[in-house]
């Protein structure tokens, strides 16, 4: 093996194989950009369907290589699923069973390539695959570490019994020694962890499989920062007793290629003041499953008065966000409100001058796309993982507000609408605290070297487990 790095002889080759959600292969990407940019090599794994989106977003087509992989029909899932994207959010789990119907094409791709490093997060069976080709393999965790800590450490585990759900109180419970009061699920809000420990046929529970990959992998990592998260990433390594390396945000920045914003949103975005817009948008799953909460939301976003523009999936049992609206909707907010159910290129709405609020499902990758925007922002997060990022950018970090919910989980129009009036109005104390804030992270987080650093010690972390 020769030497390795930027200024080394030779390059790594690496193969990225992440969990088929938007959400996981976008920042997987962003990922293999910065490593290219280093000079190694990437053949990034995917399925047909993500080409399109993903495409635009590869800075180094000389150095990544995207090689699609056939997604199995698998009874239950949709026609043609393939991504989280073309799947409601209770049948994910089907997609899990998909991916692992995939190994042999996988293990076939390792044998040809002959990989130093492998990145992967879901699919558990990956380091029994690389071991054989002698590559070395890192969990790569896109969410927050927070999320991770709470409930996907070996402290974590449960005993269920005779299959029952367990109640919010139980769920609610922090492991021992978990690093935070603040950033806790209540109880009604907990319930949604049951998933993790629920058996599924033809798959391990979440908690198992999760903890499996971190237990086997050669290397944990996590698309986080110190300043951010140090004390959880810090418990997330006395748990697994390995290093945790941190990638850093891993944002694209401005790059010569970076793609434009498409002119139908110019146009309709110029006909507003600076900051004016709200913009909304909840990731590229659906994810707002009852259609009356859906409605809503659009209801709240029409109350508040401000122009906006929805980006958002239709609820499961519609095919397309138009049936799916309040009735005279449209009507009543023509001229300043839009509602759009395709894919949108978020980073660039959000650059958008005139856009001021981005009101957000909290999804780890857009928690950082805020952060690193001007925007007010105002969360509506809809699972575990998602309360959790929340409840850092709310409690710890001030930078957000959240809707307040009802115990039943129900938000109101009035809810949304009081949480945008609340950071848009001027001379809302609340408003002016969270700016003040969020002004500060970017600050942080935006200041030269500090991304380049965070990769730079990466890249020398994964030099050494490469050589080791
Ligand atoms: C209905 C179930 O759906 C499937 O999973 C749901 C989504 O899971 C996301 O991943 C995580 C979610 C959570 C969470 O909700 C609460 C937490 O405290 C932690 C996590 O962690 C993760 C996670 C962590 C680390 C990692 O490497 C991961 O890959 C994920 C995921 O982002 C999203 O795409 C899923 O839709 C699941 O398949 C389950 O079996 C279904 O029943
Ligand atoms: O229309 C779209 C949708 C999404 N995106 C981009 O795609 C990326 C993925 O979005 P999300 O993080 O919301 O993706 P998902 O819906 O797949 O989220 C999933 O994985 C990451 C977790 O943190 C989320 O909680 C989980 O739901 C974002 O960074 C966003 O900028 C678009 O550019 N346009």
């Amino acid at each position: 093996m020769g030497a390795f790095g930027s200024n080394g002889s030779s390059s790594m080759s690496i193969v990225m194989y992440p969990w088929l959600a938007f959400g996981h292969m976008t920042p997987f990407l962003h990922l293999s950009n910065k490593l290219a940019e280093k000079g190694h090599k990437i053949v990034f794994l995917l399925p047909k369907k993500a080409l399109t989106q993903l495409e635009p977003l590869n800075l180094y087509p000389n150095l990544i290589t995207f090689h699609t992989i056939s997604i199995p029909q698998v009874k239950g899932l949709p026609p043609g699923a393939e991504t989280n994207s073309d799947v409601p959010y209770f049948l994910t789990y089907l997609l899990r069973v998909a991916m692992n119907q995939t190994r042999p094409e996988v293990e076939t791709i390792f044998h040809t390539i002959k990989p130093d490093l492998v990145f992967f997060d879901t699919a558990d069976w990956i380091p029994e695959v690389a071991k054989p080709v002698g590559a070395k393999t890192v969990c790569f965790n896109i969410v927050s570490a927070a999320a991770i800590a709470l409930s996907l450490v070996p402290a974590a585990e449960r005993k269920v019994i005779d299959g029952n759900e367990m109640s919010g109180e139980e769920l609610a419970k922090t492991p021992l020694g978990y690093p935070s009061s603040k950033v806790v699920l209540r109880a009604h809000e907990a319930k949604t962890l049951n998933f993790m420990w629920k058996k599924r046929e033809g798959t391990a529970c979440f908690f198992d499989v999760k903890v499996t990959t971190m237990r086997n992998c050669d290397a944990i990592a996590i698309r986080t920062c110190r300043e951010t998260e140090g004390k959880f990433c810090d418990y997330i390594s006395s748990q697994y007793n390995k290093p945790v390396y941190l990638t850093g945000p891993v944002l694209p920045g401005t790059k010569p290629n970076h793609h434009l914003l498409e002119s139908r949103w110019v146009e309709w975005l110029a006909k507003f003041n600076p900051g004016s817009v709200v913009f909304c948008a909840f990731g590229s799953q659906p994810v707002v499953d009852k259609i009356d909460q859906f409605q809503e939301l659009f209801l709240g976003l029409e109350s508040t008065g401000l122009p906006f523009l929805i980006a958002i999936k239709p609820p499961t049992g519609v095919s397309t966000v138009e049936e799916a609206l309040p009735e005279g909707f449209e009507e009543r907010v023509q001229g300043r409100g839009i509602v759009f159910g395709g894919w949108i290129q978020q980073p660039l709405v959000l650059d958008h001058p005139s856009v001021g609020c981005f009101v957000s499902h909290c999804g780890f990758g857009p928690m950082w796309e805020s952060l690193m925007s001007d925007c007010q922002i105002v969360l509506v997060p809809q699972h575990g993982e998602q309360i959790l990022n929340a409840r850092l950018m709310t409690e710890e970090m001030e930078v957000a507000v959240e809707v307040e919910r009802e115990e039943n989980g129900w938000f109101s129009r009035r809810s949304l609408e009081n949480a945008v009036k609340s950071v848009m109005e001027e001379g809302s104390e609340v408003g002016e605290k969270v700016r003040k804030n969020h002004d500060k992270w970017k600050c942080v987080l935006a200041e030269s070297g500090f991304a380049d650093g965070y990769i730079d010690k990466f890249e020398q972390s994964l030099i050494d487990l490469v050589k080791s």
